[in-house]
């Protein structure tokens, strides 16, 4: 199970279920990473005001505030952020122009939503070691590609909600207790699982690894061409055209990689883990 389905009624919430997801998900931020580390890092189109929006006098955000905007509004229209694990950086959007869909409903209501700290921590802390300095003119594509680093942090911080009330149910006394004392520091070391973060993060840098690395296609190196069985004076030959040398494609350390490994790990390390166990905590709160 890599995704959970909402529409299930009597789908329980299991935290290794959920965990698979948040594996999952690993796949889908480093490959979006990877994609906005094709630019560089394009500092214009986080300046707010830089760049005029004639059909929107009153906006004064950023070029990627723009088209964050833009893009959440139509999805709000397809009723993304009625999905409970969909959650906008903005508000006032659109209602959908889809009928509503009868969702399970497993968390209690709240209206935590850390996209604020998701936005700051990507602008500030993920993307200058993520892309090259300077400017490649590639505005449009380092926002498209942004939006789906952001929007794909988003989904798996916001899973903390699903994780800690998989956690509640399976000691409700012991959160209960800790939750009414709103001892935080309590409830942060009970939820914790520092093994599963270990794993996590050695599973990381190696999907980094993999995932980064450059494939060198066939026909971008020199193979040993295959030659017929006899040459053309119809001498025995070895089936291999030895004028044609292996270009390879790698560096001196044998790859040449699309991303860095040690910021996809300290994304999480510093960030994603930290960001996803204060959502769980938010949440726990809420259900004194
Ligand atoms: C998500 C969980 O809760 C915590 C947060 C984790 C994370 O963000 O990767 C991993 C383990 C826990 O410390 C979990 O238990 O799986």
């Amino acid at each position: 199970m890599t995704t959970m389905n909402f529409l299930e009624k009597d789908q329980k919430l299991s935290l290794d279920k959920l965990r698979n997801v948040l594996v999952r998900l690993e796949d889908t931020i480093i490959f979006a990473l990877i994609e906005r580390a094709q630019f560089k890092q394009n500092e214009i189109i986080y300046v707010q005001g830089a760049f005029p929006f004639d059909n929107e006098p009153d906006f004064n955000g950023s070029f990627l505030d723009y088209f964050l905007l833009e893009t959440e509004r139509i999805h709000a229209q397809v009723r993304r952020y009625t999905s409970p694990d969909e959650y906008p950086f903005n508000d006032n959007l659109p209602a959908p122009v889809l009928p509503a869909l009868d969702f399970a409903n497993h968390l209690i209501p709240n209206k935590i939503n850390v996209n604020h700290h998701v936005k700051s921590m990507y602008l500030l802390n993920i993307l200058p070691s993520l892309c090259a300095p300077g400017d490649d003119s590639n505005h449009g594509s380092s926002a498209t590609r942004d939006v789906e680093c952001l929007q794909a942090l988003s989904k798996r911080i916001h899973y903390g909600k699903f994780i800690a009330e998989a956690k509640f149910q399976a000691d409700p006394e012991k959160y209960t207790t800790l939750i009414k004392a709103r001892d935080t520091t309590a409830l942060m070391a009970l939820l914790t699982n520092e093994l599963v973060e270990e794993r996590l993060l050695r599973r990381l840098r190696r999907k980094a690894e993999i995932y980064g690395q450059e494939y060198a296609d066939e026909s971008d190196v020199d193979e040993p061409a295959p030659v017929p069985s006899t040459s053309a004076d119809g001498a025995a030959t070895n089936g291999t055209n030895p004028s044609r040398k292996r270009r390879r494609s790698s560096t001196s350390d044998g790859t040449k990689r699309r991303i860095d490994l040690d910021m996809v790990v300290r994304l999480y390390k510093d960030f994603v883990i930290p960001l996803t166990k204060k959502v769980e905590v938010d949440y726990l709160l809420l259900r004194a």
